[in-house]
């Protein structure tokens, strides 16, 4: 039976790949069965549009093919409808930080092979006020860079692009009072950052939130308390390396709902995008996408 695809992709996104590579993944997704139409994105919040009103046009799947932006662009037109079309993910972007979680191979013609073969895995969904996210969602020091970094820079200079933003910041580093209520956790603190995460491979960092599981219907809180500098660059250093987790300065807990409220001004970062500002209620919606993957667990294709 043909399945119809709806393949909304950004033009812009990463080194522009797809403006290339657009016929020969149509070709790839027919020859399997899937018949696939195109809405090429012309700005912010268009993929949003584009997912909602392919639902509404009944589409089978829908194809996001861009970064993580694009991701969450298009998750943000589907979470909150009843019928949830099948998701394919094309990446195309500079970080792809949820590709790679789910072990989604950067090789475009491996990961049309993945929607054509046809087994999904259900993906937990978190609910930011009234936005979602699939990856996470922070606030405070650094967590602004990933929206301040302009796609243009991106795309000359790839993941570099973050490094020298993330450097620039570092001495303008300052703490954020909030107060946190979830199910057995209730704080008052002063904290550097706070992360919910639903995934565990976030902006380079692969070890960030090692027990953050896509589908195990928790949020994994990580909140690094009020440090001077030298000591952020320590924990961040040792962030990357995993081993951060026992770390004095860092509180860790696994929640289906966190309430965050603040005195200060504080934006928040969801999934890489500007998200908003405290106060904040993130809810855990499990399962609640069904996405393409490889059957085999982690793909044994993945060159990202
Ligand atoms: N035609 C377009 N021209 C410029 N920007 C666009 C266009 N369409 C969408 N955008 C914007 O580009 C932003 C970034 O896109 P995307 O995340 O796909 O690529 P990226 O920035 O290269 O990758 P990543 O987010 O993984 O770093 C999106 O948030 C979207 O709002």
């Amino acid at each position: 039976m043909v399945r119809r695809a709806r393949l909304i992709y950004n033009p812009s996104s990463g080194r522009e790949e797809i403006k290339r590579r657009l016929p020969e993944i149509l070709q790839r997704l027919e020859q399997g069965g899937i018949e696939t139409s195109c809405h090429a994105t012309i700005g912010e919040g268009d993929a949003t549009l584009a997912a909602a009103e392919a639902i509404e046009r009944g589409f089978d799947i829908i194809i996001a093919a861009g970064g993580d932006g694009t991701l969450y662009e298009v998750i943000n037109g589907m979470a909150d409808k009843e019928y949830r079309p099948q998701l394919g993910i094309l990446p195309l972007g500079t970080t792809n930080d949820f590709a790679r979680a789910l072990g989604i191979p950067k090789a475009l013609e491996y990961a049309c092979d993945l929607i054509i073969q046809g087994y999904t895995q259900p993906i937990d969904v978190g609910k930011a006020n009234n936005k979602y996210f699939i990856n996470i969602a922070g606030g405070g020091s650094l967590t602004e860079l990933t929206y301040e970094v302009p796609s243009k820079l991106k795309t000359m200079i790839g993941q570099l692009a973050y490094y020298m933003k993330g450097l620039e910041k570092l001495p303008r580093l300052r703490p954020i009072e909030i107060y946190l209520t979830a199910e057995e956790v209730q704080l008052h603190e002063e904290v550097m950052l706070f992360l919910i995460a639903n995934s565990n491979s976030v902006g380079g960092f692969e070890k960030l939130a090692p027990d953050a599981s896509l589908n195990d219907g928790m949020f994994d809180v990580l909140i690094l308390k009020k440090c001077n500098l030298a000591e952020f660059i320590r924990i961040a250093g040792m962030a990357l390396r995993g081993e951060h987790m026992n770390d004095p300065h860092v509180i860790y807990f696994q929640t289906k709902h966190v309430q965050i409220t603040t005195t200060d001004y504080v934006q928040l970062n969801l999934d890489g995008e500007f998200g908003g500002v405290l106060p904040c209620t993130f809810e855990m919606l499990p399962s609640h996408l069904q996405i393409f993957v490889d059957e085999n667990g982690k793909s044994t294709y993945t060159t990202h």
